[in-house]
């Protein structure tokens, strides 16, 4: 095995030293970390230009035409590694390229880092950010993305109260989920589907569309008008925030409701929806709470396998839905012509008091791809 030291000071991590034992390239580099590599991995995530296709980001071959070759020579300096396969194939990494594949730190790097919250204390922290600002300028989109990722709410200000103007808004948030609700969509007290949404009754805090695969990444809510009545406050809680407390609390009923699969339903006209999940939906390799499917009002009704497991879901459930209830948890206020309101459904609940007079809602659903794109491509995310 060769080895040659070289100087690039263009490279921002530095290779220290390459120790190569059985199938395994462990590079150490300058003041950490030390990371070890398989063979198998090293040949896979070859960039040259038969086996990685670099305009498109993606790989040229089928990992069944990997070849199982071995390394033959190893040649580092401190910004790149050269290895020689027994199958006169030629493979050179950066430096950087390498560093980037620190299990511990790739993880973390990828982790959402949700700051929980509980009652209306975190409305000072909330975006508020003109809709001119928002759609003109990164910094005042990147405001908005990081309270969505932050606090799972953002708000956009003086937004002509018309379903056009809520549009474009919706459109720069990642786009529009189309569902049988429409792209975009108004409602009243006119019951155009058979839904609660479509009434003037209080509705419990909830997540939407647990009846389906893909349930909406943002719900955008605009109240356009409101007049001759009132009530209809909007009720808002932090999903994440009332798991992480059942788990502390009830580790018992956390436990149940990750790994059950509970059924939720919608059923109109010619459609009938289902989908089965867990109400808490956790990460396997960080335990973190990836998404909440909590709506008490579209559950199905099932079956249990056993006397226990239907206990487990009663009990499970009102223990969870008791934080999601507690006022001291909520924010509740008053959605007004011109502010819009973002939620992420994946986390956040939201409710509404019932309300007496005309209220006009119109809004759109955003998928989670959609907006996590946008985050992504702003660089909040990796
Ligand atoms: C938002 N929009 C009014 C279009 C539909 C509301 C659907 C509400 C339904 N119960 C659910 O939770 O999914
Ligand atoms: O009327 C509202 O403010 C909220 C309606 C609602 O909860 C929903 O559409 O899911």
């Amino acid at each position: 095995m060769e080895f040659s030291v070289g100087f690039n000071e263009n490279s921002a991590k530095k290779i220290k030293n390459v120790i190569f034992v059985e199938r395994t390239v462990r590079v150490n580099f300058e003041n950490g970390p030390s990371i070890p590599f398989e063979d198998c991995w090293l040949r896979d995530h070859c960039r040259c230009t038969q086996c990685y296709h670099a305009n498109t980001f993606q790989r040229a071959k089928h990992i069944l035409e990997l070849p199982d070759s071995k390394i033959l020579t190893l040649q580092f300096d401190k910004n790149s590694l050269t290895i020689e396969w027994d199958d006169k194939h030629t493979t050179e990494f950066t430096a950087d390229f390498l560093s980037q594949f620190d299990y511990k730190t790739w993880k973390n790097n990828r982790r959402l880092k949700p700051r929980l919250w509980r009652g209306c204390n975190v409305a000072d922290r909330i975006a508020k950010v003109h809709v001119d600002k928002f759609l003109d300028s990164d910094d005042s989109s990147k405001e908005v993305f990081q309270s969505l990722l932050d606090y799972g709410v953002a708000f956009i200000t003086g937004v002509q109260p018309s379903a056009e103007a809520t549009e474009t808004v919706c459109k720069a948030l990642g786009g529009i989920q189309h569902t049988i609700f429409g792209a975009t969509w108004e409602f009243t007290t006119v019951a155009d589907h058979a839904d609660t949404a479509y009434t003037n009754l209080p509705l419990a805090a909830h997540n939407d569309n647990i009846y389906w695969t893909e349930a909406a990444g943002l719900q955008i809510l605009h109240c356009i008008e409101h007049t001759n009545g009132t009530g209809g406050e909007t009720i808002l809680v932090d999903g994440f925030y009332g798991a992480t407390c059942l788990k502390e609390d009830h580790p018992e009923d956390y436990e149940f409701l990750t790994t059950y699969e509970i059924e939720g339903e919608y059923i109109e006209n010619r459609h009938h929806f289902t989908h089965s999940a867990p109400v808490i939906q956790i990460d396997k390799n960080t335990e973190d709470i990836k998404q909440i499917r909590f709506n008490v009002y579209d559950r199905s009704a099932m079956a249990f396998r056993s006397g226990r497991d239907c206990r487990l879901y009663y009990r499970s459930l009102k223990n969870l839905a008791r934080y999601y209830e507690n006022k001291e948890n909520q924010w509740i206020f008053k959605l007004v012509p011109g502010l819009v309101m973002v939620i992420d459904n994946f986390r956040l609940l939201h409710g509404r008091n019932g309300f007496t007079g005309r209220r006009v809602l119109c809004g759109a659903y955003v998928s989670r791809s959609d907006w996590l794109d946008k985050a992504r491509s702003l660089n909040l995310i990796q």
